[in-house]
Parts: structure tokens; C-alpha cells; sequence
């Protein structure tokens, strides 16, 4: 693919410089004042470095203009993408996403923590729970981002008051599966544990009192030191686990606390190709951690949205029937961050969110996915919870276009008036051949009932990858040791609904005996859902 685009620079330069702007369907309202949310989602551009400039892949992502501001005022953001046409000269494919700020490549990280982040430090000054999380695909720009925000954000509680009596305190953990490791402490291990009250305990971690501005910078920088790292095809120093700074801010009775969460990179398919299984397993479980971690910020947000409704309205009961269920005990990172989703901790909380981008055409794919989850992110409030109308009270942060779980699907697809996109295997012959002789990545199947996983395996899965046994360190021995069993997400039907939406961090691996037909499913831009046009 990368040789494609390469081969098409000066055609997809001419054909962007032409495009449209895709037109927004429905202006997903910004919240009005994001200063009162408690959830605001941001995308970060970082700029194109002079390797990506070096490899000669163009800029494929364009913070949009409102008309009358800046450039990414509208929190609009275009991706152009070149598609090989079987038949013809390849086309642009152009997307928007759309999120509560954005950032483009002349934004610095001071004036990221200026706009998104500073408000966090009064919050937790005054005894909320702050928590900031960026993530995207590999050498996109997370670390660069969150290591200078964790400075600013102490250098800022250190000098919050300054004659006041207080302590503020550093812990850094990094998880890496299910085990976390102290950064500040040679990477001992770390025991995550629930006490009696059900607060989550570091057990074995250091809390590293900060007095001045210096011991700011020598903690982090000891924290990044001992960061598991191991090498993706895009960033030679790639981190491979979550890392967790906690900062403890404490004065009088108040107990604030400051999370920045720099999570592990999502690798693109086009990495794991020439890495071992241990690399392969690794990344499923990071996308698992980060498919966990969504669903427990989106209830959170929606559990806060349903609580603010109940309070203005004095309808305890209904908020109790309602509020949606936070699996934070799923995966070790929300489990760590217990008490920023478990509304029952009573704790007020505030999160904000950055997605790093890498503009290069070469990411394009991992570029969409990364804004893709961001849009998820933004939660619109139920609407059966809604609040009688004498209610003013703000009740909920970043309004969004529908996301899959809250939007009316309609049962059928759309009309057509062009072919949508479709999972149809594109070689014109390859329905004379059987499917299990030519599966291929993007290929949906049908499981067998009896297939192992228990109920909770999804009757559709897409076919991502072959799973590969042992360690392959180059695409030859990749080839080589690949076998009849591919790595696959599943596709989730939509409750009621005859269609499915893609859930690509809900990884298995399924064997091809357990493969029971093709299935060609079309998707529609419009829902966003993905429908059943023919069953092979
Ligand atoms: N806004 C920016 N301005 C200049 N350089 C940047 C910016 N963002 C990232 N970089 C550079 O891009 C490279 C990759 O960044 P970084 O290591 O932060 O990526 P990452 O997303 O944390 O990757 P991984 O998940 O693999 O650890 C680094 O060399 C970093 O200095």
C-alpha cells in the first residue's frame, strides 16, 4: 500500500487540492461552554517531522476552517485517502471527524495545556479527581504530549497558594498487561489491590513528595527512563504499555487527585506483520484494555449525565434504575482508575481527552481509527432520561452525533444511489473458488455455533490478520509460520436492528475449520453501521 501511495503522490496532491469538504450531516453540537464539562474530547495533529517529509508520503489530514476563525476552529477534521480502484485511476476518499477542540501542528503543547487541561488543576486543588488520557497510533505524538503536560500541571499545583500548607505528591506506574511496575522505583513490580472500602490501592508504589519545580522534571524524566519500550516499524522507541502519573494534591482535609494516562500506541496491522506472536498478543491486549476503557468513560459520562437529570428533577429512583453498568473491573487500567469511573465512589470528576494524530498518508488508516474512537467518545446523554423541561441546570459536556449505542438504526439499509463500500472479495472469479481457500484480511465470516469462546462469541467476525505461532521476526518466517487460524474482531448486532457495528478491539482468534460461511456486508456512511447484503 505504502508503494501505492508513493507511486500516486503527484494524483492525490491534484485530487485533494480539488476535493469538496464533506458536508456535516448534522452539526453535532459543541458543548456550549466546555469550561463547565466534565468530559471534553480533543484531537492533536502533530506536525509531519523530517523523516515523514524524507519518506515522501504527503499530508493527509486537514484541521477545517468555520468560515471565519482559525484553521480547526470548527473541531472539523478531513482525511483524504487514496483508494486503488480495480478498474480505473485510483479516487480520493475523503472523511470528517468532528471533536470538542482541535489542535493542529502549530499548537503547542502550552497552549494544549492552556485551552484543555489547566482547568483540571483548581478542580483538583479543591478535591475533584482530574484525569487526562491521550492515546492514537503509534508515533503519533502521546508521550511528547503528555510528558510535558505532567510538568506543567505540577509546576502549576506547586505554585497554586503558594503560602499555604500542602503536599503534592508523584506516583508513576506502568501497566503492561495485567502486571503494573513502579517508574520511580526501577520498575518494581506493583500490586493492584481493592481494600476494605473498595478504593483501589497501589501496593508497593512510591509517592514521590515534589517541593520545587526541578524535582518535577528529574521524576519524569526517571519515569520515561524506565518505560517498557520495544520497537514498532514507525517509532523505534515505541511505548508498549500504559503509563499512569498520579498526582496527589493534599492541604487541610481536601484529597485531590491529577491523573495523566499516556496509554500504549495501537499498532496498524502493517507492524504486526513482521513481529513475533508475543507482539501480536500484546497488541490485542492493548486494543482489549482500550476497547475497556472507552465503554467505562462513556458510562461514566452518560452515568453523570443520567445523576445531573435525576438531582434537578429530585427523581432518585430513576437514576438508580438507569444509571449504566462500568465493567472498570475488566482490565487493569480502569481498574486502577476505579474511582474516576465508579460513580458510587461519590467523587466529582472531570476528563479530557487528546487523540494524536500523525498527518502522514502512510497513517492514514490508523489516523481514521484513532478519530473514529474520539467521536465515540463524545457521549449524548440518553434521551429517555430527559430532564422536565422547567430543568436549567447544564446537564452534560459534549453533545455528539450519535454514536452506535444511543442512535436509532433504521432497520434497512439506506436507498443506494452509488455502491457502497463492501466486504466482497474484490478478484471478479473468486466466487468459483471456496471461501476458505481465499480468506484474506476484511473478509467477514459467519462462525459455526459450536465455536469455542462460549456465548459471548459473536456469530460475525472480520478477518484481520493471520495468527502466527511463535517468533517471526521477518515477513519471510511470518509466511512461513502462518497457519489456518486468523485474528479477528467481531461485529456486534446492533440490539433490534438487522445491522452490526464494528467492534475492532474485541479481538479472537478463530480457526478456519470453525468458519462457516462469507459474508458480504455493506456498509453505509450515513448510520455508520455495517448491513448484511449477501450470505456466500
Ligand atoms: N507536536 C510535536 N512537535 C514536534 N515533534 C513531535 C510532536 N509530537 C511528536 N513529535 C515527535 O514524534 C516522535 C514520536 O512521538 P512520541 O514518542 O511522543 O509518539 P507516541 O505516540 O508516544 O509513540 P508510541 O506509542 O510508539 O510510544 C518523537 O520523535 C517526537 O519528538
Amino acid at each position: 500500500m505504502d508503494q501505492f501511495y508513493l507511486d500516486n503522490v503527484a494524483l492525490y496532491e491534484s485530487l485533494v487540492e480539488r476535493a469538496q469538504p464533506v458536508p456535516l450531516a448534522r452539526r453535532a453540537g459543541r458543548a456550549a461552554d466546555l469550561a463547565e464539562a466534565n468530559m471534553i474530547v480533543a484531537a492533536r495533529i502533530r506536525p509531519q517531522l523530517d523523516e515523514d517529509l524524507a519518506s515522501g508520503f504527503p499530508c493527509a489530514v486537514y484541521p477545517r476552517s468555520d468560515g471565519e476563525g482559525e484553521e480547526g476552529s470548527s473541531g472539523v477534521v478531513d482525511i483524504h485517502d487514496l483508494y486503488h480502484h480495480p478498474r480505473g485511476k485510483p479516487v480520493l476518499k475523503s472523511a470528517k471527524y468532528e471533536v470538542d477542540r482541535l489542535f493542529g501542528p502549530e499548537t503547542t503543547t502550552e497552549e494544549i495545556f492552556d485551552v484543555h487541561v489547566k482547568h483540571l488543576v483548581p478542580f483538583a486543588w479543591n478535591g475533584g479527581i482530574g484525569t487526562l488520557f491521550a492515546y492514537g497510533q503509534t508515533g503519533s505524538g502521546k508521550t511528547f504530549t503528555v510528558s510535558r503536560l505532567e510538568e506543567l500541571v505540577v509546576d502549576a499545583l506547586v505554585d497554586v497558594d503558594p503560602d499555604s500548607e500542602k503536599q503534592v505528591s508523584i506516583t508513576v506506574i506502568e501497566l503492561a498487561g495485567n502486571a503494573a511496575f513502579d517508574l520511580l522505583n526501577k520498575r518494581q513490580p506493583v500490586s493492584i489491590m481493592e481494600d476494605a472500602r473498595g478504593v483501589t490501592q497501589l501496593m508497593g508504589a512510591n509517592e514521590c513528595t515534589v517541593e520545587a519545580h526541578a524535582d518535577v522534571q528529574d521524576l519524569i524524566e526517571r519515569a520515561t527512563a524506565f518505560r517498557r519500550t520495544a520497537p514498532t516499524l514507525k517509532n523505534d522507541d515505541s511505548s508498549r504499555s500504559h503509563s499512569i502519573c498520579r498526582i496527589r494534591i493534599k492541604h487541610g482535609k481536601v484529597d485531590g487527585f491529577l491523573y495523566l494516562v499516556d496509554l500504549a500506541g495501537s499498532e496498524g496491522a502493517r507492524d504486526v506483520a513482521v513481529h513475533g506472536a508475543d507482539r501480536m498478543r500484546e497488541t490485542r491486549e492493548i486494543n482489549i484494555s482500550l476497547s475497556v476503557l472507552k465503554d467505562c468513560i462513556r458510562g461514566r459520562a452518560q452515568a453523570d449525565a443520567i445523576a445531573e437529570k435525576a438531582a434537578a428533577a429530585k427523581q432518585q429512583q430513576t437514576r438508580q434504575k438507569q444509571a449504566p453498568h462500568i465493567p472498570f473491573r475488566q482490565s487493569a487500567l480502569t481498574k486502577v482508575l476505579k474511582h474516576v469511573f465508579d460513580p458510587a465512589g461519590g467523587r466529582a470528576c472531570k476528563t479530557a481527552v487528546i487523540a494524536c494524530v500523525n498527518p502522514s498518508l502512510a497513517d492514514v488508516g490508523p489516523s481514521k481509527n484513532t478519530l473514529r474512537y474520539a467521536e465515540i467518545l463524545r457521549v449524548t446523554p440518553p434521551s429517555s432520561t430527559a430532564a422536565p423541561a422547567a430543568t436549567t441546570a447544564p446537564v452534560r459536556t459534549a453533545a455528539a452525533p450519535s454514536t452506535p449505542s444511543t442512535k436509532a438504526a433504521p432497520k434497512r439499509p439506506p436507498p443506494q444511489s452509488t455502491a457502497k463500500p463492501n466486504s466482497r472479495d474484490p478478484d471478479p472469479d473468486a466466487a468459483s473458488v471456496p471461501f476458505r481457500h481465499r480468506l484474506r484480511p476484511g473478509m467477514v465470516i459467519r462462525l459455526k455455533p459450536s465455536t469455542p469462546g462460549g456465548s459471548g462469541t459473536p456469530q460475525l467476525a472480520v478477518l484481520l490478520c493471520p495468527e502466527m505461532t511463535g517468533d517471526v521476526d521477518s515477513p519471510e518466517k511470518a509466511r512461513k509460520h502462518r497457519t489456518m487460524q486468523y485474528v479477528c474482531a467481531s461485529l456486534a448486532p446492533v440490539p433490534g436492528k438487522a445491522c452490526y457495528e464494528m467492534n475492532l478491539w474485541e479481538q479472537f482468534v478463530v480457526d478456519s475449520g470453525a468458519m462457516d460461511r462469507e459474508v458480504i456486508l455493506e456498509y453505509s456512511p450515513e448510520t455508520r453501521y455495517y448491513y448484511v447484503y449477501h450470505i456466500v
